[in-house]
């Protein structure tokens, strides 16, 4: 057990890109805390996901052991937290578990939109702050206009900002040196019981699931009994341990501390971030805080390419959840698509990042529909119905009104792009809150519909502004507005995977641009298709796909049968890929590109 005078818990906060966990691993390297020949680029971004996207998901941990240049040893414990807007949860709770933050900025580009709300963050969490410029070695650097900028911004004091490249290794050392001057040691009781925070958890395959706590009073000691203060469960601890980063079994863990323990605990649905744990007897009385529970915001659903893999989607589907409890699910059946599930997701990364998982980890070829917020709607008896996929609205003569949800969406952009981005929010039902000048650079705050954000937005407004503006954005609430369930025919059958709410002054155009976009995705036939959206029993938008006579091999006279045969395997590897519809091959990719809008 380290006393508490020689324990800082820090995170690390950044826009995504601006070399947090890059940093991460020069402070782990620099302190031998890994040896050189063990490092690898990214090491606490341990998912090949994350790896391969660069980004960082789950949280992580790691206990760092440092000798000062005062003589003192240090125990250093790093809280790494994810990035971007999916994960704004999990960078709230892994806070909390901390008493102070390095807000790294990368000096070649500045302040950014995800810069703001993580720091705001730590700010709200009490955090003391430690500025860090990184990136120093490249030409672009300016750390004069960004140590001002994070002054102009944010609000803090960036006159003893640490100069760094944690690619280079330069200024590593001293950033060690002020997390421990610059950041508080943590407080806690020795002589008291009991009080740790479960800041996360996650399943792993040999020691079931994983808790990391944090240590408020008293001391968690492998064998004791535990309590999970939220629904009164006990456990028996059977270890207890640090990540340096990999596990190393400890005997007790004291206030102040970071570390895990496992207790034959089956599922991390049994355990509630947020939570307190404390002993079974003579426990505290008092518990912690609680964190909000992690709300899915959008849904969607996954259906199996192969309808008889449907039994393996399940599966997959439950593993995954075993290990995400922000990922919800349940069972769909679609007229067109069979069965299948309805997720929520935290948002469009979140969803991306499953999908992926399921495609690559258990081979299963997914088709996956349109995303979809939760709508409210209020019936004209008064009752109100959650709305999480469109295809379940209800007899529209017997609703009274639609509430969507809406957010504040906060984005900083180069001035010279600042037309096009107030365009693609006007254009989306935005509504101006404010707008403010920092440099070069305008911040936007825009109230919109997050139904018009979740599908396109983000890659809209990084195509418009070539990659420069940055974006972040807060739930608010719900209101009312004019909402339609808009359906699509295609050869008169209604697809019901392509339903989506749209606004009335919007559907118009939204169903003629859809029906366009449907031409150009569904193959040709050997009959005409009419392609349809509707809204009730009305069509709004018409477009016909001619019919054809499709042969692939008439091009290939000169009679190679290995040719031949080669291009009509093709043919067969493209229809794996297409669900029927009646008579029609619809390819997996229409349901989500269709949905696409150009503005
Ligand atoms: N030249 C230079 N490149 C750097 C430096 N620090 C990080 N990088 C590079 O910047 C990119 C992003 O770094 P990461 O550490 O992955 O950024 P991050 O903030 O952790 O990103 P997320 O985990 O996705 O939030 C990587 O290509 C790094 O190699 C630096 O000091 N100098």
């Amino acid at each position: 057990m380290t006393d508490l005078a020689h324990i800082r818990n820090f995170s690390i906060v950044a826009h995504i890109d601006h070399g947090k966990s890059t940093l991460a691993d020069r402070l782990i390297q620099e302190t031998g805390t890994v040896k050189d020949r063990d490092m690898k680029e990214q090491l606490l971004d341990s998912m090949d996901i994350e790896r391969e996207r660069g980004i960082t998901i789950k949280a992580n941990t790691v206990r760092i052991d440092y000798t000062a240049d005062n003589g003192e040893a240090y125990v250093l414990n790093l809280i790494d937290t994810p990035g971007h807007v999916d994960f704004a949860y999990e960078v709230s709770r892994s806070m909390r578990a901390v008493e102070g933050s390095l807000l790294v900025v990368d000096s070649t580009q500045g302040v950014e939109a995800q810069t703001l709300a993580n720091v705001y963050q730590a700010i709200d969490a009490d955090h003391d702050i430690v500025p860090v410029l990184n990136k120093i070695d490249l030409p672009a650097s300016d750390c004069d206009r960004v140590a001002e900028q994070i002054e102009d911004v944010i609000g803090i004091d960036a006159s003893e900002a640490i100069q760094v490249s944690a690619k280079t290794g330069q200024g590593i050392h001293e950033t060690l040196e002020s997390i421990v001057t610059h950041l508080p040691a943590p407080q806690g009781t020795l002589d008291a019981p009991l009080k740790a925070m479960l800041v996360d958890s996650w399943y792993d395959a040999y020691l079931g699931v994983i808790v990391l706590v944090r240590i408020m009073d008293g001391t968690l000691k492998k064998g004791m009994r535990v309590k999970f203060m939220s629904n009164n469960t006990l456990h028996h601890v059977d270890r207890v341990g640090v990540f340096r980063p990999e596990m190393e079994m400890v005997d007790s863990l004291g206030p102040g501390e970071i570390g895990f323990l496992t207790a034959s605990i089956k599922q991390v649905r049994d355990t509630r971030v947020g939570d307190t744990i404390t002993n079974d007897r003579n426990g505290t009385e008092i518990a912690l805080d609680g964190f909000k529970p992690a709300q899915p915001v959008v849904f969607c659903g996954f259906f199996p390419v192969d309808s008889s893999e449907f039994e393996d989607l399940r599966d997959a589907i439950d593993k995954l959840a075993l290990n995400d409890a922000s990922f919800s699910f349940e069972m769909e059946t679609s007229a067109a698509l069979g069965f299948g599930f309805r997720c929520g997701f935290l948002g469009l990364l979140h969803l991306e990042v499953i999908r992926d998982r399921i495609e690559r980890e258990y081979d299963i070829e997914l088709i996956t529909t349109a995303p979809s917020v939760i709508y409210h709607v209020y019936m004209k008896d008064g009752e109100m119905i959650e709305l999480h996929n469109p295809a379940d609205m209800p007899d529209p003569s017997k609703v009274d009104h639609i509430e969507e949800p809406r957010i504040k969406a906060t984005i900083l952009v180069p001035d010279e792009f600042l037309g096009d981005v107030l365009k693609l929010c006007q254009d989306r039902r935005g509504i101006q809150m404010d707008l403010t000048y920092a440099g070069s650079r305008a911040m936007v705050v825009y109230d919109l519909p997050l139904n018009e954000v979740v599908f396109d937005f983000y890659d809209r407004l990084k195509s418009v502004t070539k990659g420069y503006a940055s974006f972040d954005y807060q739930m608010t609430g719900y209101t009312e507005d004019a909402l339609v369930k808009m359906s699509v025919l295609v050869n008169d059958e209604p697809v019901d995977a392509l339903s989506t709410m749209v606004h009335r002054d919007r559907a118009e155009m939204r169903g003629r641009a859809m029906c366009e976009k449907l031409k150009d995705l569904i193959p040709r036939h050997m009959f005409k298709i009419p392609i349809q959206a509707a809204i009730g029993g009305k069509v709004i938008a018409r477009e016909t796909l001619s019919a054809l006579r499709k042969d692939v091999t008439a091009k290939c006279y000169g009679g190679d049968a290995t040719r031949k045969r080669k291009l009509l395997d093709k043919q067969k590897a493209g229809k794996k890929k297409m669900r029927q519809f009646g008579k029609v091959d619809i390819p997996q990719e229409a349901f989500i590109s269709a949905l696409k809008m150009d503005s």
